[in-house]
């Protein structure tokens, strides 16, 4: 565990973040998938909407497949993944233990669900919901694993300035620690980069012509995914979530 090989990590995780949206964008915004008993019974049970409980039954099976198994994957619903069925397998032990449950999934499920789908998704119904709900749980757990991998972005700082964080960790100190880990020239270039990730896995390939640069003044490009959406969607919720989460872990990280 490096910084390098860690921000090489959330770089490939912008990959899958990108491709996520995409493809949640297909869907338009399908309301009653999500809503309470807003359409008579659809999906409700216990009291959960279709895509909770899509969520629910889908972290159930992976995590008898041993999803979970690994440090990276958290589910959203800890208490539905007893057991699993996989084979054992010895993960590398990398974070701190106290700290390794350190996650904000329940930040990330609330502003997925009321902030984030208003934007992706169009206005619309048609009626695709299993399709929708499954393509909301890859965005879910694409954000979940790049978010909730602060904690090893946070690890490896300690490491590399164990001196300075101990102090500020013993004091507390929230403010500083926050100080210490940001580094604004990093974030405005994984904000640059994912923004561009969009404008390239966005546009329609065509057999006729050039690949579309997105710049030429005759024909406004149309993107699959707002690139600004996905910009915004770093600036104001994924950088602040993982940086919550490199906190959080620190302030265990002498436990
Ligand atoms: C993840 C890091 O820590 C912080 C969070 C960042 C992010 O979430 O992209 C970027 C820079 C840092 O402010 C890092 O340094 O790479």
């Amino acid at each position: 565990l490096s910084l390098d090989t860690v921000r090489d990590f959330l770089t490939r995780e912008e990959d899958a973040i990108v491709f996520s949206l995409i493809e949640r964008a297909r869907y338009p915004a399908n309301a009653p998938a999500y809503g309470p008993a807003a359409a008579g019974d659809l999906g409700r049970l216990h009291g959960a909407s279709f895509a909770e409980m899509f969520v629910r039954e889908s972290e159930a099976v992976q995590a008898k497949a041993g999803r979970y198994q690994s440090l990276q994957e958290i589910p959203f619903f800890p208490f539905r993944v007893p057991f699993t069925l996989a084979p054992p397998y010895n993960f590398t032990a990398e974070l701190h233990a106290a700290a390794a449950s350190v996650n904000v999934n329940g930040a990330i499920w609330s502003t997925y669900f009321s902030q984030l789908l208003p934007l992706l998704a169009k206005n619309g119904d048609d009626g695709n919901y299993a399709a929708t709900v499954a393509s909301d749980l890859v965005c879910l757990q694409a954000l979940s694993r790049r978010i909730n991998y602060g904690r090893y972005v946070a690890e490896v700082k300690f490491i590399g300035d164990q001196q300075n964080y101990t102090t500020l960790i013993r004091k507390k100190d929230k403010d500083a620690l926050m100080k210490l880990l940001t580094s604004e020239a990093q974030e405005d270039v994984v904000k640059r980069r994912v923004q561009k990730k969009a404008m390239v896995f966005g546009q329609n390939v065509t057999l006729d012509g050039p690949v579309e640069t997105g710049n030429s003044n005759s024909s406004q490009t149309s993107f699959k995914v707002d690139p600004s959406l996905v910009y915004k969607l770093y600036d104001k919720w994924v950088i602040p979530l993982t940086k919550q989460v490199e906190v959080e872990y620190l302030l265990h990280r002498l436990d």
